[in-house]
């Protein structure tokens, strides 16, 4: 809600992520490099440290077939079905439901080894952009994710190293108008899905593991997330 505390920086990080998402990989010069492939799926990354620990941007571009903007984004802001979709996640507290499109999550994730184990505070924000302004211009779901403090839950007091991170996922959905008169089915939409992220580790741990743990877990991630979705929603109805 507007009176939240946190809600300037919200509005100020949603825009600020949206347009990010929204800004093509630029040409060659930009330094995004492809890192993964499969299907429809394409990963890029840019190699980033910041004092000498990697923090390189991912984005990752997805179109699947048969499911809709909304719907990607309801099964990945809502707590209810994370342990369902998110592996290397180990524990997950809703700290706080601010609004029914923003709540505060501690998450700990799973030890992978060397890198000791993680934990991350941040807010989540689900929100729709219609485009009613212009018929033909995009209609877009998203939620960001922005890391941030919680007085009961100091940064590495425990055995946790404090992770940060600002992930977007935004979603634009697709219809290929069917037969005049006829109702729009699963086969006739698809969903473009835009996921960026920059995690910040915390703690130090090696470019070279980090690179390929990011490597090896972020297509499993964006491919198992949106083959959750599909499963959930095939015999639904469509959630435009
Ligand atoms: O999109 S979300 O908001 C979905 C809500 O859960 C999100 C995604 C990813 C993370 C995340 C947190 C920690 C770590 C690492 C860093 C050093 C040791 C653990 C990783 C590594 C990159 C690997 C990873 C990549 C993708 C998915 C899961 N694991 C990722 C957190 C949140």
């Amino acid at each position: 809600s507007i009176s939240h505390r946190l809600w300037p920086e919200i509005e100020k990080v949603v825009h600020q992520q949206v347009a990010w998402a929204r800004l093509g990989l630029g040409d060659s010069g930009t330094g995004w490099q492809l890192f993964a492939e499969d299907g429809e799926m394409r990963m890029y990354r840019r190699e980033e440290e910041v004092d000498g620990m990697v923090v390189d941007p991912l984005k990752a571009v997805h179109i699947v077939k048969g499911i809709t903007g909304h719907e990607v984004c309801h099964y990945f802001f809502s707590p209810q079905y994370r342990y369902d979709w998110e592996t290397t996640l180990e524990q997950m507290t809703v700290l706080e439901t601010i609004a029914d499109d923003t709540c505060l999550f501690l998450q700990t994730h799973k030890r992978i080894w060397p890198a000791s184990q993680r934990d991350v505070i941040f807010w989540s924000h689900i929100r729709h952009l219609p485009n009613d302004q212009d018929r033909d211009g995009p209609d877009i779901w998203t939620v960001v994710n922005h890391s941030t403090e919680h007085k009961d839950y100091p940064a590495n007091s425990g055995k946790c190293v404090r992770i940060f991170l600002t992930v977007c996922l935004l979603c634009q959905t697709r219809v290929n108008p069917p037969k005049e008169g006829t109702p729009i089915t699963r086969d006739d939409i698809s969903c473009k899905i835009t996921y960026c992220s920059v995690v910040n580790p915390g703690g130090w741990a090696p470019a070279s593991v980090l690179r390929a743990l990011y490597k090896r877990e972020y297509p499993k991630f964006l491919k198992r997330f949106t083959s959750y979705v599909t499963n959930q929603t095939k015999d639904k109805p469509i959630m435009f």
